[in-house]
């Protein structure tokens, strides 16, 4: 028998990695004697570092390099993030499994003062997700947002440089670079609502490939797909990409989905939020009607701003 190999094209962030090595160590958990290899790559998204994501708008703009690559067969699989990830895929490849999610929330990061509600009057505050800003702006208006890009501990070194007061980060980030002390404060869903997505690892690959799918099988956490199913439909009927100022997050209760969108101007100036319940088998449905709820609330002319600007 030949040995069976898996190639994981993955970007060279350390999260990245981090993401790809989990794979890697439970793909070999789940099947000894496999060959687990890591292809690094550079997307265009990591090069582009001085231009505000939504500003270079290119949807997908992490992981296409990684897509081609498994497309051309220089790889097998592909490990995201999944709020970065565009809700549509290329033709011939899909998303196959999403991992047990880690914690979705944003999470507050500073070297001297301890909560949002702290921060001083004016102070600086990084980051370079609408999302985040309108949010933030909509509870502070006073704090001046400042754009911060990079990966995750570029961001952490400009901080410590002095630039920010604070600055906003997925915890999931932050947990799995083994660097939680730095978080001073979770940010509950109810202040600033997650990003499709967030907190997940999603493992895309070519869809005829039966022998990969089922090597992938065992890595799937069903409660993971159901939320970020729900939350990824929102986003997909709104058409928002992750740089929008658009938050989705799902959870499950009592096999009942409970999903809440929000969209908000840049500024803060305006923000809407809705919410839907609903059986755990209509995940996509519910996340349709969320994003219903939303453009009825005016949702299209909010976004049609933010895509003309940007
Ligand atoms: N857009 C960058 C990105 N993509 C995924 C994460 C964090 C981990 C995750 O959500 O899985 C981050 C960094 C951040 O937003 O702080």
């Amino acid at each position: 028998m030949t040995q069976q190999t898996v190639r994981i094209a993955t970007r060279k962030s350390a999260l990245a990695l981090w993401q790809a090595e989990y794979v890697k160590a439970k793909l070999e958990h789940f099947h000894p004697g496999i060959q687990v290899e890591l292809v690094p790559m550079t997307t265009k998204g990591d090069i582009i570092l001085d231009t505000p994501l939504a500003k270079v708008g290119g949807k997908g703009l992490f992981v296409k390099e990684l897509e081609v690559a498994m497309l051309e067969n220089r790889a097998d699989i592909a490990v995201h993030s999944m709020k970065d990830v565009p809700v549509e895929f290329p033709e011939g490849l899909g998303l196959e499994v999403i991992c047990p999610r880690e914690d979705p929330r944003d999470a507050f990061v500073s070297n001297n003062i301890a909560s949002l509600a702290e921060l001083p009057q004016g102070a600086v505050v990084g980051t370079s997700s609408l999302r985040r800003q309108c949010q933030i702006q909509a509870l502070r208006p006073d704090l001046d947002i400042r754009d911060l890009r990079g990966n995750v501990n570029t961001r952490l070194k400009k901080l410590d440089n002095g630039e920010y007061d604070a600055i906003i980060l997925a915890a999931a980030g932050l947990i799995r670079l083994e660097m939680p002390e730095r978080i001073r404060e979770y940010i509950a869903p109810e202040v600033m609502l997650p990003a499709n997505g967030q907190g997940a690892v999603g493992i895309e690959c070519r869809i005829d490939d039966e022998t990969i799918k089922t090597l992938l099988a065992p890595l799937g956490c069903e409660e993971t797909r159901i939320r970020v199913l729900a939350e990824r439909a929102m986003n997909r009927a709104l058409e928002g990409g992750c740089q929008v100022p658009i938050g989705s997050y799902a959870v499950l209760e009592n096999e009942q989905i409970y999903l809440r969108g929000l969209v908000g101007a840049v500024d803060g100036s305006e923000i809407l939020t809705s919410e839907v319940r609903g059986n755990m088998s209509e995940a996509e449905q519910l996340g349709n009607q969320l994003a219903e709820n939303l453009l009825a609330k005016g949702a299209d002319k909010i976004l049609r701003q933010v895509y003309d600007q940007a």
